[in-house]
């Protein structure tokens, strides 16, 4: 029989080095748990990043994506299929968009939304062909493909992946005027996660996604917000956008879309951007397959009307204060918003590595980010006594009583 030892090495052995995961192997999960081959119980505080918000194996979702995999799984766009519009429908009325384009990654929802964009700026607003700009943040995080990590600032991302595509151009994170000082009359987008995921849950100052609102308006720039990580119920409310009281003319949601299931992302619109794209200019084989959307439909239903988005705020909450209030002199900071949440160390620590190791041993799995960041998202079906007991644990491990 395969041991948690065994499958660790044949890990090693066999598949790219591209992850470094703590040695723990998974083998099943419920609603906040998750279990290991030899059946020790963990709380999950990724979520997947963040792509399991409705909780490990809803039995809800479960049920609709057996019912419909045993009706019809993939059709591909050459033919309609009755799941899609259904979505569409759903989807639109909840976030009110316009548009929707479903793909299957958050990073192929990225990709979609420069290509249409770009050509929006050349159809619509009149942009010199190959001139069409961008504007990134620095730290940004948005996925994984060539396109994207172009313009990444991670050395990691970027390293020895080049050369890239050119039209991209980088401005600080939270900073309105240096946003305002970057457009051109040829920038078409502006694309911007509304908190920093994978650079550690940096949520910007107040105001500065009102002023960057008013500024893409003056400007005729696209506001692109990418929701991969923070939407879908995460930080309290549907999409992060409304906590800062906007609406983008573009949104990217995934992880979460997929409730753990099947891969599914989409890109909303609520501008004319997605109206250029014609038959034949994009596509997927598997993009708004009927599985995925009949997944799609239930995890977004349960999502609503199991109260998850109203939970992530009263839980993430609680949760943030318990973790403020730790007398630790281990942490900086803790900061975030609803139930995505970071313990920011003292670099004097020594990494929050070991600290996730130290977790991991008291049954709590959380990541590691930026060597410094313990990033903390578990699954927005968490209670009260889950919170409280993960909170000991974190207290055990961080006042060195573990
Ligand atoms: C903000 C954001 N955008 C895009 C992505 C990429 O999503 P995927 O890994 O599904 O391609 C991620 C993944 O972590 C993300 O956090």
């Amino acid at each position: 029989m395969a041991t948690a030892t065994s499958l660790i090495e044949t890990e090693a052995r066999l598949g790219a080095h591209n992850y470094k995961p703590l040695d723990v192997v998974l083998s099943k999960g419920e609603g906040v748990w998750v279990w290991d081959v030899d059946g020790n119980r963990y709380l999950d505080c990724l979520s997947a990043y963040s792509a399991v918000n409705q909780g490990h194996c809803h039995p809800r979702i479960l049920a609709a994506m057996v019912e419909q995999a045993q009706k019809l799984t993939l059709t591909s766009r050459a033919f309609r299929n009755d799941q899609l519009a259904l979505f569409y429908d759903e989807i639109a009325a909840l976030t009110g968009s316009h548009k929707v384009l479903p793909m299957n990654s958050g990073a192929e929802a990225v990709e979609s939304a420069v290509k249409a964009v770009r050509k929006w700026g050349y159809e619509v607003k009149g942009v010199p062909q190959g001139q069409a700009e961008i504007i990134v943040c620095a730290d940004n995080f948005h996925g994984r493909t060539l396109g994207i990590v172009g313009f990444s600032t991670d050395p990691d991302a970027r390293g020895n992946f080049g050369p890239f595509a050119p039209g991209f151009k980088v401005v600080p994170f939270g900073d309105a005027a240096a946003f305002e000082a970057a457009i051109t009359p040829n920038t078409v987008a502006f694309l911007v996660e509304p908190i920093q995921g994978e650079a550690g849950v940096i949520i910007p100052p107040d105001g500065y996604f009102k002023t960057v609102r008013a500024l893409c308006t003056r400007h005729n720039v696209t506001l692109i917000l990418d929701e991969i990580q923070t939407g879908l119920g995460r930080t309290g409310k549907l999409l992060a956008e409304a906590h800062e009281g906007i609406e983008a003319d573009v949104t990217l949601v995934g992880k979460a879309l997929s409730g753990g299931f099947y891969p599914v992302s989409a890109v909303l619109s609520n501008s004319e951007v997605l109206g250029v794209l014609k038959p034949g200019q994009h596509g997927s084989t598997f993009g708004g397959n009927p599985l995925a959307c009949a997944v799609a439909r239930m995890a977004l239903k349960v999502l609503v009307d199991e109260g998850m988005i109203e939970n992530a705020q009263a839980q993430g909450d609680y949760f943030q204060a318990g973790l403020a209030g730790l007398r630790s002199n281990l942490i900086r900071e803790v900061r975030g918003r609803g139930l995505m949440l970071a313990v920011e160390l003292h670099p004097e620590a020594g990494g929050a590595r070991r600290y996730c190791e130290a977790l991991q041993k008291r049954g709590v799995l959380a990541k590691d980010t930026h060597g410094d960041t313990i990033r903390i998202a578990p699954p927005l079906v968490i209670t009260r006594d889950q919170v409280d007991w993960a909170l000991e644990q974190f207290a055990a491990v961080m006042t060195g009583t573990a």
